[in-house]
C-alpha cells in the first residue's frame, strides 16, 4: 500500500531545500515501498548564491484549500511541517493535527522548525513562545543546533531536547550538521513513554555519526526530516527511521551537486552501495574479532532440546542451534555437552542459544546472542575462546548494533507471525528484507520467524541466502525429506547478484 506524506513547507526555488528536498527525498526513498507525497506550500520564496531575496508566506485559507483538496483520498499516515512564517500559519496547523490526530490517532508529525535559510536571511516569524502550544502534537523534532538553542533558550543540545520533551515533543533528533566537530553526529532523543504502532520500548538515546565534509550543502537538514518523515511511513521503527535517514543524508552530502558557489545536498536512493553511518558507544574499547563461518549456514535449525536436535543431525541438518529454555542447570550441562559431542561427530556447526558460558567452557562451535542478552554477556570472553558469535536483529538499528560487533553472523526477525515466541511489534515482513540484505552485504544474514517449506522462497527471493526455523522442522513427519528439500531450494536459489 502506498503511504502519503503532507509535506507542508515553503517552496525554495533554487531546488535545494524545502518542498523541492522534501519531493526528491521522497522520491528516491520510494525505491524501497510506496510513498506518495503531498504538498501544502507555506510560502514562495527567491533564493540562491546571494542569499534569500524574497519570501511571500500564503494566506491560511489557502492553506486550508490546499488541505481540502486532498481529504479523505490522500489522508496522511505522516505530516512533515517545514517553514511555518508566522504565527496564524503555525495556529492553522495545529487545528489541523488536532483534527487529524483525532480521526487517526496513528498519524506522526515531524517538525522541522525551520528559522532561517542556509545562505542567511529569517524566513519565520515565529518566536519560541509561539511554538509552545505545538510541543504536544509533535512525534519527532527536527531542530538543527542553532534552533535547538533558539527554541529553548538553553546552550547545552541534551538539556535543551530533554527540555523539549518535557513540554511535550516525544522524540527530538538534533542534527548536529553546524557544530565544529571533525563528525556529522546527530542525536535522536526519546521520551520513554513514547510508543506508537505497537513498538516496544524504543532506546532513549541513539547517536549517530559520519564523517564530515567541508563545506555547506544547501538542504540537508531538509532532506535528513524528509527522509525520517518518509521513513516513519513506510513503517520503520522510529530508531530504524533514524538509521536511515542518517544512511540516505550521508550519501546525499557525499554526492553534493555543486552550480557555481552553490552547492545542494544530492539525492541517491539507498541500495548495496550505500555506505553505513557509525553508532555512538556500540563499538568496544577493544576490537572484538569472532571466528568466520566454516560453511555457510544455508538451512538453520533452531531445536528445543537435544532429543530434537539428534533427530535434526540423523535427518542431515548442516547447521543447528540449541535453544534451551525450562531446564535444570544438571540438564542443560548435559545436553549442551551431548550435542557438542555429535555436532562434532557429523560436522555440523553447532551454536548454542543464551548459555554462553557452558558453550565456552564445554568447548562449542558457536553461541547466539539475543541483544539484550549482549550487554551481560562476555563477549571477549567468547571471541577469547574462539567461539563463533550470532546476534538477533529486530530492525536496522538493531542490525548496525550488532554489526559494529563484527559477529559471525546476523539474524533478522521475526519475517512472519510465529507461535514459538512473542515477537510482537517486531515483525519485519518481506518488504524491508532486500533493504537489509543489501546495507549488510558483508556479513552473513538469516532470517526467522514463521518460515515454512510454503514461504521459503518467498524469503530467498528478497535476496537472504540463509533460513532459520523451529516448528516448521519440529512439526514435520518425516524431517530427512524436509531438510533435503530446503537445503535444495536454498543452495539452487537463482539470486540476482
Ligand atoms: C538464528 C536465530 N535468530 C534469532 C534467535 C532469537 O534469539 P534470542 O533473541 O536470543 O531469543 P531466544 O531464542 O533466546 O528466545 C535465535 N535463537 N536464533
Ligand atoms: C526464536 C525466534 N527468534 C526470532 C527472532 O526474530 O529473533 S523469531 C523466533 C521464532 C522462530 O520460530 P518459528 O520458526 O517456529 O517461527
Ligand atoms: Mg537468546
Amino acid at each position: 500500500m502506498t503511504a502519503v506524506i503532507w509535506s507542508i513547507a515553503g517552496s525554495d526555488n533554487s531546488g535545494g531545500a524545502g518542498i523541492q528536498a522534501d519531493l526528491q527525498t521522497i522520491s528516491q526513498l520510494g525505491a524501497l515501498a510506496p510513498l506518495h507525497l503531498c504538498t501544502l506550500v507555506t510560502a514562495v520564496t527567491a533564493q540562491g548564491p546571494a542569499g534569500l531575496i524574497a519570501c511571500q508566506s500564503v494566506d491560511v485559507r489557502l492553506l486550508q484549500q490546499q488541505a481540502q483538496s486532498l481529504l479523505p483520498e490522500h489522508a496522511p499516515a505522516v505530516i512533515k511541517t517545514g517553514l511555518l512564517c508566522n504565527p496564524q500559519q503555525l495556529d492553522w496547523v495545529i487545528g489541523l493535527v488536532q483534527q487529524l490526530k483525532q480521526q487517526n490517532p496513528q498519524l506522526l508529525v515531524v517538525c522541522d522548525p525551520v528559522k532561517q535559510c542556509s545562505s542567511g536571511g529569517e524566513l519565520s516569524e515565529l518566536q519560541p513562545q509561539h511554538w509552545q502550544r505545538f510541543w504536544p502534537y509533535v512525534d519527532v523534532l527536527t531542530p538543527n543546533l542553532p534552533e535547538l538553542q533558539y527554541l529553548s533558550s538553553q546552550t547545552n543540545p541534551a538539556t535543551a531536547a530533554d527540555w523539549l520533551l518535557q513540554q511535550g515533543v516525544k522524540a527530538v533528533l538534533i542534527k548536529g550538521g553546524h557544530s565544529d566537530s571533525a563528525l556529522a553526529q546527530d542525536q535522536l532523543r526519546i521520551n520513554p513513554a513514547f510508543r506508537y504502532r505497537g513498538f516496544p520500548a524504543y532506546p532513549q538515546q541513539v547517536t549517530l555519526a559520519s564523517p564530515k565534509l567541508a563545506g555547506n550543502r544547501h538542504g540537508t537538514g531538509c532532506v535528513l526530516s524528509a527522509a525520517l518523515a518518509g521513513a516513519l511511513a513506510q513503517g520503520f521503527a522510529l530508531e530504524d527511521a533514524f538509521v536511515l535517514a542518517k544512511v540516505y543524508i550521508q550519501q546525499g552530502i557525499q554526492q553534493a551537486v555543486q552550480l557555481g558557489n552553490y552547492c545542494h545536498n544530492g539525492h541517491r536512493a539507498v541500495d548495496a552501495s550505500s555506505t553505513l553511518p557509525q553508532l555512538h558507544c556500540a563499538v568496544p574499547a577493544q576490537p572484538l574479532s569472532f571466528p568466520p563461518l566454516s560453511a555457510p549456514l544455508g538451512l538453520y535449525l533452531v531445536l528445543p532440546d537435544y532429543a530434537t536436535l539428534a533427530l535434526a543431525v540423523a535427518a542431515g541438518a548442516k547447521t543447528v542451534q540449541l535453544r534451551l529454555k525450562q531446564q535444570t542447570d544438571v540438564e542443560l550441562r548435559r545436553q549442551i555437552s551431548a550435542a557438542i559431542t555429535l555436532c562434532r561427530q557429523h560436522q555440523v556447526q553447532l551454536f548454542i542459544n543464551d548459555h554462553w558460558q557452558l558453550a565456552i567452557e564445554l568447548g562449542a562451535y558457536g553461541v547466539h546472542l539475543g541483544q539484550e542478552d549482549v550487554d551481560q554477556a562476555n563477549l571477549q570472553a567468547i571471541a577469547h575462546a574462539g567461539l563463533r558469535l550470532g546476534l538477533s536483529c529486530h530492525g536496522l538499528y538493531k542490525l548496525l548494533r550488532a554489526e559494529q560487533l563484527q559477529p559471525s553472523y546476523l539474524a533478522i526477525g521475526a519475517v512472519f507471525a510465529t507461535q514459538t515466541k512473542d515477537m510482537s511489534g517486531k515483525l519485519q515482513g518481506l518488504d524491508k528484507l532486500p533493504l537489509y540484505r543489501q546495507l549488510f552485504r558483508q556479513r552473513p544474514l538469516v532470517a526467522i520467524g514463521g518460515i515454512t517449506p510454503q514461504n521459503a522462497a518467498a524469503v530467498l527471493s528478497t535476496g537472504i541466502r540463509h533460513l532459520a526455523l523451529v516448528s516448521a522442522f519440529v512439526q514435520a513427519e518425516y524431517k530427512p525429506a524436509f531438510v533435503r528439500q530446503l537445503q535444495q531450494l536454498i543452495e539452487e536459489f537463482p539470486h540476482a547478484d
